[in-house]
């Protein structure tokens, strides 16, 4: 593997007697999107935000592009991309005075033209700030972000506000934007986004990280990975539970059987494979089901699986107390 662009070691920063970040590590290889993920409070600004040179640490180490964030903050800022929140900008400005003024920031700043074009912005160029959608905002927040040219760029909550549709069109502009060779650092509270966008993520909660690795890692990592239920007609189901729940007793890739819908359904849970076990077994017997669904598992299920807790990204837990759990 390559040496990381971005690497965070036993972070910790405290606000008075507020632990936002207890305990954080991770490392971001050239040309990831990498997910920092997690509920509201957990301390995910305040890690790419001190990652970024804009607040200081209390202990651990951070390496952005090989300098030593936390010695050196001024060169980092110079270097990172941040996305900047929309508040930031004036009413009248346009699209194109913006990334005109943002641009004469830099000694090589990237062509405004095309970075306009990149975002789907080149239409709006003449549109004023407060005349902009909030898809078009979010898209020029990213814009400003990449207007110095980084090697990487933070993007934070970039689609919080946006409708569906908004949302996925920006989530094909940060591909684009990474097939342009940027590394990006996605801050986000959706765990749909972080599924669909990033290579790899970190799981923060309550200022530690409880997860790290692909979405597809973590979801397979689950125990009983694949669910698969089997909807039976009223005259076939008793012999279709008896014939899943022997199933189940021989072979390997099944954990479990459950039975629901007054015992119309049987969800049978097991490795990725266990629609192997389940379908010969069907039609050895002949028993053709109603209906056969697979249930897929998502981030939501690894975050319960880690925390015990259902994930509502709106619920803000409590750190521990300054100075609890401290490692020396
Ligand atoms: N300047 C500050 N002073 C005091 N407490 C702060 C400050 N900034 C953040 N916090 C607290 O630290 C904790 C972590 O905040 P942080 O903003 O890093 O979390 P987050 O995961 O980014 O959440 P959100 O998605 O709500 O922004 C929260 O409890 C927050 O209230």
């Amino acid at each position: 593997m390559a040496d990381p662009i971005v690497e965070v070691r036993n972070l910790r920063k405290t606000y008075g007697a507020k632990v936002a970040v207890d305990d954080v590590s991770f490392a971001v290889q050239p040309g990831e999107i990498f997910g920092i993920l997690g509920p509201n409070g957990a301390g995910k600004t305040t890690t790419v935000e001190t990652l970024a040179g804009l607040r200081s640490a209390d202990g651990g180490a951070v390496r952005v592009l090989g300098i030593d964030t936390l010695r050196d903050p001024a060169a980092v800022r110079d270097r990172l991309g941040v996305q900047l929140q929309e508040s930031s900008l004036h009413d009248k400005i346009t699209v194109a005075e913006a990334l005109g003024l943002f641009a004469s920031f830099y000694d090589d700043a990237a062509d405004p033209r095309e970075l306009m074009e990149l975002l789907d912005l080149a239409d709006h160029a003449d549109k004023q700030f407060a005349r902009l959608s909030g898809g078009q905002k979010q898209r020029l927040s990213i814009a400003l972000a990449l207007v110095g040219n980084p090697q990487v760029a933070i993007l934070d909550e970039l689609t919080t506000g946006l409708d569906p549709q908004a949302r996925r069109a920006t989530w094909e502009l940060v591909e684009r934007v990474r097939d342009t060779g940027v590394t990006i650092l996605l801050v986000s509270h959706f765990m749909e986004e972080a599924e669909r966008l990033c290579d790899r993520l970190v799981v923060i909660d309550a200022g530690r990280v409880v997860a790290e690795g692909s979405p597809a890692e973590l979801i397979d990592g689950l125990e009983g990975g694949r669910t698969v239920v089997v909807r039976f007609a009223t005259d076939d189901a008793a012999r279709g539970r008896t014939l899943l729940a022997d199933v189940a007793t021989r072979h390997p890739d099944v954990d479990r059987v459950e039975v629901s819908d007054g015992g119309l359904e049987v969800a049978v849970t097991g490795t990725p494979r266990v629609l192997f076990a389940v379908v010969p077994a069907l039609a050895e017997a002949d028993l053709v089901p109603d209906d056969v669904r697979t249930v897929t598992r998502t981030l939501e299920d690894v975050f319960l699986a880690v925390t015990g807790r259902t994930y509502d990204p709106q619920a803000e837990r409590e750190p521990a107390l300054a100075g609890e759990g401290d490692r020396s």
